[in-house]
């Protein structure tokens, strides 16, 4: 018999909530394992081509994280993983499979860790709760941390909260778009972020998708990330005229995310956005994705 993991992709950060604000997208990574003589791992399809197909895979790591914080060997095992999330786009590919990890080793170790204690590992492990939180609850997720504990709040969507995705083509690690943000900011900058933060969280909270627009914006990351994202200040400057009710960046980027109401069409957005690619010689996908409410799930069983 065998255990089934599905963990759905995130866009963290929504503009201003940095490190603190995500939504769930469904495009999934999916883990299969059951017991085997060794251990083995087989990474499935075009998106995972390449990644290791040993101990040192991602997705074992984390199973392995999971065991020692617990104090408990995991058997050996056959894992099979395949994921339509891009890599190092900004979507949490990485919080994904983290997710899924921790849930597999979880389920295979009988349940020791509660959901809250999963969400403070997968917290720790990456560091922030933003695209770890929406991962496993779904929906969108606004969560504090204090580097041990994550408290998240899952926010329903509104019913006509769609997204669209800009995914260039190439990768950005979210280290290095970490690296070029500096150290110290100033106060004007730390209160207009924090308080463009908390309207976005108020109007996504009570369905005011018309203040979106104006509450979406950033002085903390989005600045400073511009230059390694062609396109990217264009699009934030001129998404709400083509249709978008807000636009970032999306995680570490260099995805863009763009939200619109699916009740009207996004013919003009992708249009501008097709527009920004040609002059900045992008190469990338649209996506008009709908949001992932039920976040992480596990079926089948481990064993038999
Ligand atoms: N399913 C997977 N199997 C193996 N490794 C993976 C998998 N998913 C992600 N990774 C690893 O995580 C790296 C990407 O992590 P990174 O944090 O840089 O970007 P991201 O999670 O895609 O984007 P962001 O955190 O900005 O949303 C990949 O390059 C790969 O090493
Ligand atoms: N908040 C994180 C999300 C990407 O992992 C960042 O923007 O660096």
């Amino acid at each position: 018999m065998t255990l089934e993991v599905r963990v759905p992709a995130s866009s963290a950060n929504l503009g201003p909530g940095f490190d603190c604000l995500g939504l769930s997208l469904p495009l999934y990574t999916t883990l299969r394992l059951r017991p085997a003589p060794q251990l083995t791992v087989v990474p499935q399809g075009a998106v995972l081509a390449g990644t290791p197909a040993d101990e040192s895979n991602y997705v074992y790591r984390g199973m392995v994280a999971l065991a020692q914080e617990v104090g408990r060997p995991l058997p050996p095992l056959h894992l099979e993983i395949e994921s339509e999330i891009p890599l190092a786009r900004g979507l949490g590919s990485s919080a994904a499979a983290l997710v899924a990890a921790l849930l597999a080793a979880n389920a295979v170790l009988d349940e020791p860790l509660s959901r809250p204690e999963l969400l403070d590992l997968a917290s720790r492990t990456e560091g922030h709760p933003d695209n770890v939180a929406p991962a496993l609850l779904g929906g969108i997720v606004v969560a504090t941390f204090d580097g041990q504990r994550a408290q998240p709040l899952r926010i329903e969507p509104p019913a006509n909260l769609g997204a669209t995705v800009l995914i260039p083509d190439f990768e950005l690690s979210t280290a290095e778009a970490r690296r070029v943000m500096p150290q110290h900011y100033s106060r004007a900058d730390a209160v207009f972020t924090a308080s463009h933060a908390a309207l976005t969280t108020a109007a996504l909270l009570s369905g005011r998708l018309d203040l979106l627009a104006g509450a979406m914006q950033d002085r903390l990351h989005q600045p400073y990330r511009a230059p390694l994202v062609p396109g990217l200040e264009n699009i934030l400057a001129g998404a709400g005229d083509h249709g978008a009710l807000g636009a970032a960046l999306s995680g570490a980027g260099p995805a863009v995310l763009c939200l619109h109401d699916t009740a009207q069409s996004t013919e003009a957005l992708h249009a501008f956005l097709r527009q920004v690619m040609a002059e900045e010689g992008l190469s990338g996908q649209l996506l008009d994705l709908p949001l992932d409410r039920a976040g992480a799930s596990v079926t089948g069983i481990f064993g038999g």
